[in-house]
């Protein structure tokens, strides 16, 4: 696979997830610690995963307004390469996470319009990379992971100065798409690669992983 889009793999639950996600040449993995998402799973199930991961896999740990107590036990629990903020943690907030773990973070943030970009921007100098998704609705039980894809052309010609991946309603279907509007370089999908909310399908992690690689080399 090239390397030029890098792939997040996220919501993984077993050891043929992370076998999958490693077999199409994924460079991140991330797993899910919160408790109302059909993905969660537990410190010890991630820390087995994370232990038997390839070398080169990045492990991402996704939390939502976690505290410190949460954090800490996570930390000392699952070895990770990453955390992936995907509340509404507040820059103030990224800057303690990042000095506390010395791990680098992963701000998320929501987008439905071009408001949610200067919100995008007060995260620029605090936070290691954005992952730029589709806001929720404001019924949504999950803050991500709906499946949900924004405008596109809302962030065309963008560029920022820390690296940055797209999510949101991404499929094997339209990730080539995606990556041409946007300019891309990485890209973060999970319903778009399940077969039932939380059941990840190995031939749609690789369609995904080949689709992205096809529109990086297009690039
Ligand atoms: O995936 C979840 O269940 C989840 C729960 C709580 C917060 C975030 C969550 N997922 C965030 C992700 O990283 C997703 O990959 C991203 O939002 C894209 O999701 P999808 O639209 O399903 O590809």
């Amino acid at each position: 696979m090239s390397p030029d889009i890098a792939v997040k793999i996220c919501g993984l639950a077993t050891p043929a997830d992370v076998a999958a996600t490693a077999a199409a040449g994924a460079v991140y993995c991330g797993f899910v610690f919160f408790a109302k998402s059909p993905r969660n799973i537990s410190f010890d199930a991630a820390a087995a995963l994370a232990v038997d991961a390839p070398v080169g896999l990045a492990k991402v740990a996704l939390t939502v307004n976690a505290d410190d107590a949460f954090l800490d036990a996570l930390v000392a629990k699952v070895p990770l390469d990453m955390l992936q903020l995907h509340g509404s943690e507040s820059p103030a907030r990224v800057t303690e996470v990042k000095a506390r773990y010395g791990l680098p973070v992963m701000k998320a943030v929501g987008v439905a319009d071009a408001a949610d970009l200067v919100v995008l921007d007060s995260y620029l100098t605090v936070a290691d990379q954005i992952l730029v998704d589709a806001k929720p609705p404001r019924t949504a039980e999950l803050p991500g992971g709906n499946g949900l894809s924004f405008d596109w052309r809302l962030i065309a010609g963008r560029r920022w100065p820390v690296p940055w991946m797209l999510a949101g309603g991404l499929t094997p279907d339209n990730v080539a798409e995606a990556i041409r509007v946007t300019g891309a370089r990485q890209v973060d999908v999970s319903s778009g690669v399940e077969s039932a909310p939380g059941i990840k399908d190995a031939h749609k992690i690789a369609t995904f992983c080949r689709a992205a690689a096809g529109a990086g080399v297009r690039r």
